[in-house]
């Protein structure tokens, strides 16, 4: 066991060298996405399971012992499942990132988003459990906390959150049916109002009324629109579009991944897959003053930002490779 101290964070490495991870569901589309962008990453090694084990809860436990973190890219059941194995293995068990959405609002779990405050790279990178965000609350917590933090965003107003995501955002089985044309080209769902990223956008904005959440998926692989509307004059101080565009900047100013782009290059539209294949994510305010009313706009790639690009961030800042949120800090 190796003991390295970067940046005032102490990390604990299994073997000299390079710290090493094992990737729970290497075969699914998160994890395959993780493994890619992974053998860029100086610092890190992979360490696979053979292919008829994958499922099997023994091999996946002697693998977790032997690493210094593990990334479930697992459906829930089977996250909480490799949570409890490695829970088993006391002192030897491995730092945990975990990209489905079984603990994001769990108690003793740090919200792997960055960027999302001024502390959160540092309570990621002493954290032993750390969640991955969804990537429609990526966009939508991007959006809404700073406005709320700053108070000019009433905690209380009532938010509708619409978004639309490629279909590569349902997994192995959603790429299958709509590659399979057994999918319709477009589909508004979550319409019994409980889709489950809607406690994650609830708890990290500071809004105290549940927003209302309608995401939409459509015939395109990867690329993700999310969107809120705005009254002015409901607003704080009434605020013009503009204000709202340099709170947002102020907010990720220094931001690597993380931009305030003009709208007005766009001349009134928007679509969702310019992001692809990059780990950014983009906040638009588009707007009408003489109407008093804003349309916040956040663009990311589901699979990048939304997902295994988040999900690098995090593996390097939890493993003492990256401070998070700004390369030069
Ligand atoms: N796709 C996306 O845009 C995003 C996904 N996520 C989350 O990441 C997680 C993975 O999603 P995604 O990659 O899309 O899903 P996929 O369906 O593409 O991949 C899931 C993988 O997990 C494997 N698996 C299932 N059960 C077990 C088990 N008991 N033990 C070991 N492996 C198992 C599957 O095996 P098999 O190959 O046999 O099916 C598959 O390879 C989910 O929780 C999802 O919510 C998060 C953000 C965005
Ligand atoms: C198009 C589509 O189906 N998208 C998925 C969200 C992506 C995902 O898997 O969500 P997590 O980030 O929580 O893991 C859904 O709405 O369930």
């Amino acid at each position: 066991m190796v003991r390295r101290r970067r940046s005032g964070v102490e990390t604990v490495t299994k073997a000299a060298g390079s710290a090493s991870v094992f990737i729970d569901g290497e075969a699914g589309t998160t994890g395959l996405g993780i493994r890619d962008r992974l053998r860029d990453v100086p610092g890190i090694t992979v360490r696979s399971i053979d292919n008829d084990k994958r499922k099997d809860p023994a091999a996946r436990k002697e693998l977790m012992a032997q690493v210094d973190a593990v990334v479930l890219c697992l459906p829930d059941d089977a996250a909480k499942e490799s949570v409890a194995l490695a829970a088993e293995l006391g002192d030897a068990a491995p730092r945990i990132l975990d990209a489905s959405t079984a603990h994001r609002v769990a108690p003793g779990w740090v919200y792997g988003f960055p960027e999302m405050a001024p502390e959160q790279a540092a309570a990621i990178a002493a954290s032993r459990h750390v969640t991955n965000p969804g990537c429609y609350p990526t966009g939508a917590i991007a959006l809404l906390k700073p406005l709320v933090e700053a108070g000019v965003l009433p905690a209380d107003y009532p938010i509708a959150v619409h978004a639309v995501s490629g279909y590569s955002g349902g997994g192995k089985s959603m790429i299958e049916d709509y590659e399979a044309h057994r999918a319709p080209a477009f589909e508004l769902y979550g319409l019994t109002l409980e889709h489950k990223h809607v406690p994650e956008i609830h708890n990290y904005t500071g809004l105290v009324r549940r927003p209302i959440f309608i995401p939409s998926v459509g015939t395109f692989r990867q690329g993700m629109l999310v969107t809120v509307a705005l009254h002015l004059d409901l607003l704080a101080g009434a605020p013009k579009p503009g204000d709202l565009e340099a709170l947002l900047a102020a907010y990720f100013q220094g931001s690597d991944l993380v931009s305030v782009q003009p709208a007005a290059d766009l001349k009134g539209r928007i679509e969702p897959e310019a992001l692809n294949d990059t780990d950014r994510l983009e906040l638009r305010v588009f707007g009408n003053e003489a109407r008093g009313q804003a349309l916040l706009v956040a663009r990311l790639d589901n699979l990048g930002k939304g997902a295994s690009g988040a999900a690098v961030q995090n593996l390097k800042v939890m493993l003492g490779l990256s401070k998070g949120a700004r390369a030069a800090a």
